[in-house]
């Protein structure tokens, strides 16, 4: 295992629409039998690099390997390792999702059609109602089936989260989790840190073309600051909370304190819990809000200055 190329590896990965930059220099590495979140606002760059990878656009420059191949001239043997999601599924066939996969899956070297039939099932997919006329929901479950049928080593998947309501989320995150068991590896994009952080190993954050983090989601979670809303049984003194190291920006409305908290809530929990709580929320800040935290040096508007 130790030995083996990192599924992905792109160096000073470059690509240009026209005269607009929407990659300017990508550096990522992603090591076998990880989860790696690829993280970003919309128009970031996510889809770009991902078609590059899967070579459905071509990079201006840089180097890439993909299973340890450039994509620009690995062959079909080298295609049927990687599972891909697009973010958009493009069909129109009149024909039921069944025929599709099994023609698929015969493009893959043969896919048991059972495998087919258990990860429909799992998604909850009708398997005999036509493509066209599917929902975006259920066009996202038969991209899903199609690129995790042929237990590829790599997967590469578009906003996989997308159109799927939370308990099918699960079941998606369920089939990661499963893949990573047996010793895939899993790229997954989104510009919500929220669909990849309790899956993730790993993840890079991509802002206007150009990487601007590459974390550990451990580390993460454990600066992650939340916000944090309690609700009191009786008014409360602002003083008392805002003397509590980690937290910032309290405020209080009578019985009601609001506030930043980083890293672990222990100190405020401690505090709050001298008075009678009634309710408490605490609410993850959106991935621009918690990156722009983690580098108040400056980094990360440098990172969207430059590209803007
Ligand atoms: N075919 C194209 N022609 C011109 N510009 C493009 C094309 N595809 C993407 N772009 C531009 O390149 C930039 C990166 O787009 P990309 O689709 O890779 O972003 P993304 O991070 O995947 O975002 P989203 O989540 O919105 O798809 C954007 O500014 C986008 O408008």
């Amino acid at each position: 295992m130790a030995t083996d190329p990192p599924p992905i590896l792109t160096r000073g990965l470059t690509k240009k629409y026209g005269r607009h930059q929407a990659l300017s220099g990508v550096d990522l590495e992603v090591r076998p039998g990880e989860v790696f979140g690829f993280l970003g606002p919309n128009g970031a760059g996510k889809t770009t690099t991902i078609r590059v990878l899967l070579d459905l656009i071509r990079r201006d420059s840089g180097d890439v390997r993909v299973l340890g191949h450039d994509p620009r001239t690995a062959g079909v043997r080298a295609r049927r390792g990687i599972g891909y999601l697009p973010g958009e599924l493009a069909m129109g066939s009149r024909r039921p999702a069944r025929e599709l996969l099994v023609y698929l899956g015969r493009l893959r070297g043969g896919v048991d059609e059972a495998r087919i039939r258990e990860l429909a099932e799992r998604l909850d997919l009708d398997l005999s109602r036509p493509i066209r006329g599917l929902s975006k929901g259920n066009r996202q479950k038969v991209g899903l089936v199609q690129a995790f049928m042929h237990d590829p080593q790599l997967l590469i998947l578009d906003e996989p989260s997308s159109g799927l309501d939370p308990l099918l989320q699960q079941e998606f995150l369920g089939m990661v989790r499963e893949a990573r068991a047996r010793g895939r590896t899993v790229f997954m994009s989104s510009h919500v840190l929220s669909e990849v952080q309790d899956v993730a190993d790993r993840a890079a954050i991509i802002r206007a073309g150009r990487m601007v983090a590459l974390e550990d989601m451990d580390a993460l979670r454990e600066r992650s600051a939340r916000r944090v809303t309690i609700r009191f049984g009786a008014p409360v003194d602002r003083e008392e909370f805002a003397a509590i190291d980690n937290t910032r920006d309290v405020t209080v409305d009578g019985d009601t304190l609001r506030c930043m908290v980083d890293g672990s809530p222990d100190a405020l929990v401690k505090a709050a819990s001298r008075h009678t709580v009634l309710t408490l929320d605490s609410e993850e800040p959106d991935l621009e809000e918690l990156f722009f935290t983690h580098y108040n040096n400056g980094a990360w508007e440098e990172a969207g200055r430059d590209a803007a």
